[in-house]
């Protein structure tokens, strides 16, 4: 199935199938005193950005203008600009002309370009009316699809959409003044004075802060702030081109918008439209050259700038100003924020895959993208799908096409006996053995997996996704399949445009790698040289780090430092550190002869989950060999410049030194804590479906056959099994979750909230108690079935002999079910990189599924633990499990023991004891409330 649009989506379609519920209409009516029925205007608010309608008799005639005014700025076409030849494209833009000098137009407060159009007629007499073809072609999406017509290249090139305005106004030499040397237009007839007078309203004056881009003589260009001065009544387009040493705002270019500001402005690149080079000396300065002559940046005699040209994805030579100010849709007052030289050299770095992906706007140097998408919820920022559809629209790459299928692997028993394979050949690098076995097919796609992206893909059936990354003319960039195969479609798509901007990212940031690698076509590689090649100067050599000289804050000796490159947090670890990163200012250079130290990024808290790539590796190499509470200097050699400059909190000051210097960067890490890899993550990984889901299905199906009519499931955590509970029909009607955690409690209590107001089930109870299953609550006394899923092991072992007692000595249910992890299934769980650690001395504890793990116990222990209570207490055990299989060793990897009350054991008396707090409840009588402390006296379960 490829993901491509629709041929008879309609532009409000088009916008539904990319933003859903994102993109919100408004309608808004329009009372004009000469008509006698109502207009209507659109808003159309869209993540990014909002756009506004013309007027339009009709409701819908307004939103799908809208809508196709939002796909314009998108750069996406609609597509009944495909049925359009070239003859109607040409008088569709000599059309929009007209009505752009009509007077109508010039009242529409809230097209940009009109009001351009007022600011420009409050001019002086000689450039009074003028209306610059850079703002036409900035402003005006109209004329802008009507020349994507003409030639798709426009896009990439505003002078050739100035070249074609230039030629549709020479149409209308009745109606507009065209000055072949002025690349501006004017309407002939002056507009009526009263609506001149009208227009005259004072301003304030605004001083902003911009960019100057200068395109010097040796190979990098100089960035400077510059500050924009815009006086009173001026108009701004010809304060930018005066500062650009220019005569007025009809020599300038003006790049679509890229970036956003910290109050989120966008921004536009500004310079002067190029001289022809001497060879081409035909060509006047200002006029404008044919178009066929803008293709080659040779045929220029400024040089290209790399830097501006980077930050726009567009062609810029010669200095340039990158500035956020101008006229939007929202209103008809310059809007305008500071650019300054740090958000500057954010954007400039934010084009690169690596930058939209962020952990924080404060982790420029710290963050990265991650190998792997697991779930929505685990992602931080943009989708992938989303950034490698911005990623190929800033690269003047066509929209990214998936190609989904479903493939069949090799079937689980197969897995298994490889996985035997390998235990026995115990080589030191079987982890790599387990990618190539489980790859499923001879997919050279592995060659770029890496080796921390180890998964064990133990699918039988599932979704694979392959992404192709094409040029706008069809020519194959990327071809990118790999192998994996996802539960769910989402998930393949979205690890597919991933591999795609992971690819890009290490392209970019390791230039001088050879492209020529299997599977990806370079034919197209080339021209992405041509256009990133500035990319090449934001990170020189920046990936060869060097390896991490040490500095401890007290004195090592070399075994120490031996010691501490062991690393003791392994994969799928989730730990919190508080960093900081500086540049180190020689001695000789402080004035006052202290050693110096400029603080570059900072972060007091900042978590991140260890093997998935998405840190900065020497941090995360030097954070794994660290105990919690300990704290770490290292210093690693300087990356890009662009990427410093962009954390800096003094961008001019960090700049200065590091002209002066080649000092090495510094990192202070403090480690704060460590959670271990979840359980649920590795049993996620491991297991289809994953293995809580398994455990809760067999408890369910337990439930179901039993007939009970009361539960209670202890360490019921955020209530996974209560869920599922809700979810089918049983012969439940009283069901009860106890917790020692409010935390846990909390989540499950929000989660039975929202699914009971749905109202779906037959229950009549629901009750969530805060307490120790140590201790005995008699309101839980002789209840039908009770469950107690992962959680002794979270307990001492001795607490789990006392819960043991406690279970079928006092609270005596008719069934209990006991499930904890079977420690001999760790060995294959362990082959896997979420559990890999160099670190051969590692304690018994960390060779548990999970940190938090107190004990884990083979199944001769279970046995032994559930018998002998079984056998003193009168109840028989039934031993099962999940995940795996009980007849094969190691046997299930979750085991199980079920305990049924034998028929003839009368339920002891007990006395009334009651120290679990009931937290929250719901009742189907009254309805969904919070608890009331007065009711709570009263036992809640009738045994
Ligand atoms: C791994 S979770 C399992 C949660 C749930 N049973 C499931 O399968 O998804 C273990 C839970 O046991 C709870 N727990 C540990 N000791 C407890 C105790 N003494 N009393 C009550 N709950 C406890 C923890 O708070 C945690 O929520
Ligand atoms: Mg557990």
């Amino acid at each position: 199935m490829a993901c491509v649009k629709e041929e008879t989506l309609t532009p409000k379609e088009t916008i539904h199938q990319k933003f859903g519920v994102k993109a919100s209409y408004r309608i808004e009516q329009v009372h004009v005193p000469s008509q006698s029925s109502c207009l209507y205007r659109c808003h159309l608010q869209l993540p990014e950005f909002s756009v506004v309608s013309n007027v339009f008799k009709k409701k819908q005639d307004s939103e799908q203008s809208a809508a196709e005014l939002a796909l314009e700025k998108l750069g996406i076409h609609p597509h009944d600009d495909d049925d359009i030849t070239l003859g109607q494209a040409w008088d569709d833009i000599v059309e929009r002309l007209k009505y752009i000098f009509s007077d109508e137009f010039l009242s529409d407060d809230h097209h940009p370009l009109g009001s351009h159009l007022r600011a420009s007629l409050l001019r002086d007499s000689e450039r009074r009316g003028s209306l610059p073809l850079s703002a036409i072609a900035a402003f005006d999406a109209n004329i802008n699809s009507r020349c994507k017509v003409i030639n798709p290249s426009v896009e990439q090139d505003p002078i050739l959409v100035m070249s074609y305005v230039m030629k549709a106004a020479a149409k209308l030499s009745d109606y507009i003044v065209v000055s072949p040397h002025v690349a501006s237009l004017r309407k002939k007839t002056p507009y009526p004075p009263a609506v001149v007078e009208a227009l005259a309203t004072h301003r304030e004056s605004i001083k902003l802060e911009a960019v100057y881009i200068q395109c010097a003589t040796s190979d990098e260009e100089i960035v400077d702030p510059v500050i924009l001065d815009i006086t009173s009544g001026r108009y701004y387009l010809d304060t930018i081109a005066e500062r650009l040493g220019l005569k007025d705002s009809s020599q300038l270019i003006i790049s679509r918008t890229f970036g956003k500001t910290s109050s989120g402005y966008e921004c536009r690149v500004y310079s002067a439209i190029p001289k022809p080079s001497p060879d081409k000396s035909s060509k006047s300065y200002g006029k404008l050259p044919a178009d066929e002559d803008y293709h080659q940046s040779s045929h220029f005699k400024q040089p290209w700038n790399a830097k501006a040209s980077s930050a726009c994805s567009q062609d810029v030579h010669g200095d340039a100003i990158v500035a956020a100010v101008g006229y939007s849709w929202r209103s008809n007052e310059l809007e305008h924020d500071d650019v300054t030289l740090k958000s500057f050299y954010r954007i400039y770095c934010g084009m690169s895959p690596n930058g939209i992906y962020k952990f924080s706007r404060q982790a420029v140097i710290a963050a990265h993208l991650p190998f792997s998408f697991t779930t929505k919820s685990n992602w931080r920022g943009t989708l992938p799908r989303e950034m490698l559809s911005m990623f190929c629209r800033q690269q003047q790459l066509a929209e990214p096409v998936f190609t989904i299928c479903t493939a069949p692997v090799k079937p689980l028993s197969d897995i298994l006996r490889s996985f035997k394979k390998i235990k026995d050949s115990e080589s030191n690098d079987g982890n790599n053995q387990c990618v190539n076995e489980y790859a499923g097919s001879d997919d050279s796609y592995n060659h770029y997996n890496s080796k921390d992206e180890e998964e064990l893909p133990v699918l039988e059936s599932g979704y694979r996704c392959d992404v192709k990354i094409l040029s706008k003319s069809q020519d194959l960039v990327l071809d990118c399949s790999p192998g994996n195969l996802y539960e769910k479609e989402s998930y393949a798509i979205q690890n597919a445009a991933l591999k795609a901007l992971t690819w890009f990212s290490s392209f970019f940031e390791d230039l001088d790698a050879d492209p020529e690698q299997p599977r990806y076509t370079n034919g197209e590689l080339n021209w992405m040289f041509q256009r990133n090649i500035m990319i090449k100067g934001k990170f020189p050599s920046s990936k060869r780090y060097e390896e991490p000289k040490y500095k401890s804050k007290s004195k090592t000796t070399d075994m120490d430092r031996k010691r501490r490159r062991v690393r003791t947090i392994p994969n799928g670890s989730m730990v919190s550190i508080c960093y900081s990163v500086s540049v180190q200012v020689d001695s000789d250079f402080s004035k006052t002869g202290k050693c110096l130290k400029e603080l570059i990024e900072s972060n007091v808290e900042m978590e991140f989950e260890v093997g998935v790539g998405s840190m900065n590796p020497h941090l995360e190499s030097v954070v794994t060999q660290m105990c919690v509470g300990q704290y770490a200097c290292f210093m690693t050699n300087r990356p890009a410049e662009g990427l410093v400059l962009a954390a800096s909190n003094d961008t001019v000051r960090t700049r200065s030194l590091l002209s002066e210097l080649c000092a090495p960067l510094e990192y202070s890490v403090h480690l704060l804590g460590v959670k271990g890899p979840t359980e649920k993550r590795v049993e996620a990984v491991f297991f289809k479906p994953p293995l809580s889901n398994q455990r809760v299905e067999y408890a369910v199906k337990l439930i179901k056959e039993s007939s009970a009519s009361t539960l209670v499931d202890f360490g019921c955590g955020s209530g996974s099994l209560l869920e599922s509970l809700l979810e089918v029909p049983t012969s439940l009607q009283t069901i009860v979750g106890v917790d020692i955690s409010q935390k846990a409690l909390a989540r499950a209590a929000k989660m039975l909230h929202s699914t009971l107001n749905k109202g779906a089930c037959k229950l009549k109870s629901v009750t969530l108690f805060d307490g120790s299953i140590l201790e005995f609550d008699s309101r839980l006394h002789g209840i039908d079935i009770a469950t107690c899923l992962e959680v002794i092991e979270h307990m001492e072992e001795d607490e789990a002999f006392q819960f043991g007692k406690t279970v079928l000595s006092l609270f005596q249910p008719k069934l209990l079910l006991v499930s904890t992890p079977n420690y001999e299934y760790n060995r294959i769980l362990h082959k896997s990189s979420l559990y890999h650690s160099k670190d051969r001395s590692m304690s018994q504890r960390s060779k548990f599924r999970n940190l938090d793990h107190k004990f884990e116990w083979t199944r001769a222990q279970f046995n032994h633990w559930a018998s002998k209570l079984a056998k003193s207490h009168n109840y028989s055990v039934e031993f099962s499990g999940v995940g795996g299989s009980g007849n094969v060793d190691p046997g299930f990897a979750s085991q199980i023991a079920v305990f049924r009350r034998k028929s003839f054991s009368e339920v002891e008396k007990v006395s009334v004891q009651q120290p679990y707090k009931v937290i929250w409840e719901w009742t189907r009588v009254e309805g969904d409330k919070k608890y009331q402390p007065e009711q709570s006296s009263s036992s809640l379960l009738v045994c």
